[in-house]
């Protein structure tokens, strides 16, 4: 064992495919293994072979493809569930199982049926036969924070005797807080005698919203590996988020004094990847890497960032492997975050009055919408009435399916402007791209999309879509679109011709 380092267990592909409505496929499992490996996770836990064939086959094939990382099986008290174990692990050098049995008064009566006695039988007679197929045991008594104190000391006492030199502690139903999660970590320290023998493990799940703290409480106390999932997906409200526990151990590494190998710059890339293929969205005011954890939209947050990011920010963007900070514009913003901006934008602020004057309209834009988009900012620049900006109105949309794998689309779009009604058909390897080389065709322009993508702004079977678009001019000037309606082909249609509105180069006679 490493001095003064924790060692991260890794358990997306197990308990974070628990899920309700997850489902990663081998493929998918060995990606997000191999990205794991890259952010420095010492222990990958690969699946449940015993579960199903694809699980047993996922796990092999994730011993396969993994060089330097433990890859770690899950078994129950069972020789069954622990030779399909032993198989699908077989030719991994680095192997480890993970055996467990509940523990607590209530999933001895209710679900086992089984005596504090008949479970400890149990454990001594699984573990030991882990023990003579793998060199590297854990053993979890799940539910252990509502197992009885005395009884888990004799209970980990008993694993680590048969053949056990990792103790995991499981939180298994979110139900403890971190004072008292760090002194069960101290009771066990206190009283199991073989306690130096193995290395103690924290598993939380964040049913009360309390399993990063929950986790960096048993570091505090002893602990020296956790356990978690990437973005904290999980059964139920989730495990221990992975990249909270890195990052809390690296910020305040004044505090812990703890190392890991976590490489924390692909901490967002492993987050984009799990969250893609689990079909799961993070939450924008998700801490670390969530889509807001480095915005400011508040005047008075956006002036101290601009001065120094340090003043709002404790962890750099870059060091999660994010681009940068933003600093979007709304109507809690401020005078330095617009000036900033305009003048990103190449207007020329230096005027204070024309600054007054535009700050002025900006802020009664802002009261109206919930963000003030850089098309909006040269709108005003421009003197244009905003209220009433849309110069493309979409008339009518159809798109074809043809056999070869092409869409024809055919639009027309009046252009209040002009006063004049268009009309074109054109075609492209998708849908979408069909009714953007026809608008583009049809106004005579050669813009780039550099971004599209698709919100629901209710729930539901009649829910509408919000299509948001962002495209590049060949001047290299970047507007934003937003269009809505039922339908997501016309509501990008909408979008991409909102986002034209202001742009010089329309050729169309
Ligand atoms: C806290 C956790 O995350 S634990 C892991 C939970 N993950 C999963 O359950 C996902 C994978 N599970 C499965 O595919 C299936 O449940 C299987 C293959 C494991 C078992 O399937 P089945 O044989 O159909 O049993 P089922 O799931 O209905 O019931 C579980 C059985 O295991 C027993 N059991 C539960 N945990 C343990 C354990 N740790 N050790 C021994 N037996 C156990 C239960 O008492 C029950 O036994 P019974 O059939 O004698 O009543
Ligand atoms: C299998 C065990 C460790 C588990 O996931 C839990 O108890 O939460
Ligand atoms: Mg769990």
């Amino acid at each position: 064992m490493k001095e003064n380092y924790v060692y991260f267990l890794d358990t997306s592909l197990r308990d974070g495919e628990q899920t309700p409505g997850v489902n990663f496929n081998t493929q998918d499992k060995v990606q997000i293994a191999l990205q794991l490996e890259a952010w420095g996770i010492d222990v990958i836990e690969a699946g449940f072979p015993v579960t199903s064939q694809g699980d047993f086959e996922a796990v092999q094939a994730i011993g396969k493809a993994v060089k330097k990382a433990t890859v770690a099986g899950l078994a129950r008290c069972n020789k069954h569930d622990i030779d399909r174990c032993y198989e699908a692990l077989e030719d991994v050098p680095n192997r480890q199982i993970h055996v467990f049995i509940a523990t607590s008064p209530i999933h001895r009566e209710a679900k086992l049926n089984m005596t504090k006695e008949e479970i400890l039988d149990s454990i001594k007679e699984h573990v030991a036969y882990a023990r003579e197929k793998f060199d590297l045991v854990q053993f979890s008594p799940e539910d252990a924070t509502r197992t009885e104190w005395d009884y888990l000391s004799e209970v980990v006492e008993t694993a680590i005797q048969s053949g056990a030199s990792i103790i995991n502690i499981p939180d298994t139903v979110g139900y403890t807080n971190p004072t008292e999660y760090g002194q069960l970590f101290k009771h066990l320290q206190d009283t199991v005698p073989s306690f130096d023998q193995a290395i103690f493990s924290s598993h939380c799940h964040d049913d009360l919203g309390m399993a990063t703290a929950n986790a960096l409480a048993a570091i505090e106390n002893g602990a020296r590996r956790v356990e978690g999932t990437v973005n904290g997906i999980g059964e139920r409200a989730g495990n221990t988020a992975l990249e909270e526990v890195a990052v809390a151990l690296h910020i305040r590494k004044d505090f812990y004094v703890m190392e890991t190998g976590i490489v924390l710059s692909e901490t967002k890339q492993t987050s984009d990847l799990v969250s893609r293929l689990a079909g799961m969205p993070v939450p924008r005011n998700k801490a670390v890497i969530g889509g807001n954890a480095y915005a400011h939209e508040s005047g008075i947050h956006q002036d101290g960032v601009l001065k120094n990011p340090e003043t709002y920010e404790i962890i750099t963007p870059q060091l999660v492997g994010v681009s940068g900070n933003d600093l979007p514009l709304g109507k809690l913003s401020g005078r330095h975050a617009f000036v900033d901006r305009m003048e990103q934008l190449g207007f020329e602020m230096s005027d204070k009055e024309h600054v007054n004057e535009l700050f002025k309209q900006f802020k009664d834009l802002a009261d109206k919408k919930k963000l003030v988009t850089t098309t909006d900012l040269y709108a005003l620049a421009q003197g244009q009435d905003i209220s009433d900006r849309a110069r493309f109105e979409l008339e009518r949309l159809q798109v074809q399916f043809l056999e070869d794998g092409k869409h024809i689309a055919t639009v027309s779009v009046h252009d209040s402007q002009k006063d004049k009604m268009l009309l074109n058909t054109g075609e492209g390897p998708g849908s979408v791209e069909a009714i953007y080389n026809t608008i583009n065709e049809m106004l005579g322009i050669e813009v780039r999309l550099t971004d599209y993508y698709v919100d629901a702004i209710s729930k539901g079977a009649d829910s509408q879509a919000q299509v948001h678009v962002a495209i590049e001019t060949p001047e290299g000037f970047v507007f934003n679109g937003t269009g809505i309606d039922f339908d997501v082909l016309i509501a990008s249609g909408k979008a991409y011709l909102h986002a034209l509105t202001f742009y010089e180069g329309v050729q169309h006679a």
